[in-house]
């Protein structure tokens, strides 16, 4: 593994939650991070009580919590974030639950998913009384419409949003387009953006299947709006929404990308009755409004123009 995998796996780590149920009563691993946190607020607009439980620091990987957590306090019950990275390099397109996962992982963040939902699924097999649901979500941006919470990386960032807004800080002096010779139509990478709160509505969906008794014991749902855009196309989305210029560098690909990730979310609006409801658009409006209310890192001049919008 190379040490740009490795940080990108601790990163992803760092960022990994869980949700689980318990007599009414909902648990948030990693409930402090960017989807964590977003699920926490969604949990407690629903009258859930919630517990968090974060690090504040790193967080509490997924296997951690099954293996003491859950044995502690009997929890059966739980939501799992999974990813489309379980897919490996899907060669259909939009991807569906039901495709083979596992073939041509490309990096230990996707393997470790795999690996975690086919333990679950085995522990589902052998009692009958976990109901687990795993949550496939594509690529979260955005920031809670409040403008209270949203990505705020303490480190230089991997992924793309949080990067921009690096670079809209002026923390970094550009952004690297990781490759511009996929198969696609612009040459960068597709992905399917969802909002955060979407994200995290999803988990409030699937708790709330597992409630209404409806889980049948493992269950995986796709979350994502079932379209994609490109890396270029976020870039523009976001100079749009900001009125801002984002300078980019083109650099090669980077170790591990696949060309496009793009799902079909029907099984998610039939089962949890949960779609996306935030379009790109708004997806990058929520990113500024936050922007705005967090400026930290803005020159004085740039704070005033923020708060003129
Ligand atoms: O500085 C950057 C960062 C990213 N990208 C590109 O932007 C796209 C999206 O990258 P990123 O935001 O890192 O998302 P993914 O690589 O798609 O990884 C996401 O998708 C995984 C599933 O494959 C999830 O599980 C991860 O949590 C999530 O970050 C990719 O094409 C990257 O090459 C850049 O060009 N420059």
């Amino acid at each position: 593994m190379t040490s740009s995998q490795k940080n990108r796996m601790k990163s992803r780590y760092h960022n990994a939650h869980s949700v689980s149920l318990c007599a009414g009563h909902s648990g948030v691993t990693g409930g402090t991070g960017f989807i964590g946190s977003h699920c926490v607020v969604e949990l407690i607009q629903a009258n859930h009580s919630v517990t968090v439980i974060s690090n504040l620091a790193n967080s509490v990987s997924a296997s951690d919590f099954i293996d003491t957590l859950c044995k502690k306090y009997c929890v059966k019950k739980f939501i799992f974030s999974s990813s489309p990275a379980v897919y490996g390099k899907p060669i259909k397109f939009p991807i569906k639950e039901e495709y083979a996962t596992g073939v041509g992982i490309t990096n230990p963040y996707g393997k470790s998913k795999y690996m975690i939902e086919k333990i679950l699924n085995d522990i589902t097999l052998i009692d009958k009384e976990w109901k687990i649901i795993s949550l496939r979500y594509f690529n979260p941006i955005g920031a809670h419409p409040s403008g209270i919470i949203g990505e705020n990386p303490t480190e230089i960032p991997d992924q793309l949003m949080p990067f921009i807004i690096q670079v809209l800080k002026r923390k970094l002096p550009y952004l690297t387009v990781f490759g511009n010779d996929f198969e696609t139509p612009d040459g960068t990478c597709i992905r399917d953006y969802i909002h955060v709160v979407d994200a995290a509505r999803g988990h409030l969906s699937a708790l709330n299947r597992i409630a209404n008794g409806k889980c049948g014991g493992f269950e995986m749902y796709n979350l994502g709006m079932g379209k994609g855009h490109s890396v270029m196309e976020i870039v523009k989305a976001m100079q749009y929404a900001t009125g801002k210029n984002i300078p980019i560098k083109m650099m090669p690909r980077r170790l591990g990308d696949v060309p496009c990730l793009c799902c079909d979310p029907t099984l998610a609006a039939k089962n949890l009755s949960w779609k996306t409801t935030f379009t790109l658009e708004e997806m990058c409006r929520d990113v500024f409004n936050w922007l705005k209310k967090n400026p930290n890192g803005f020159d004085d001049e740039e704070k005033q123009e923020l708060k003129q919008g």
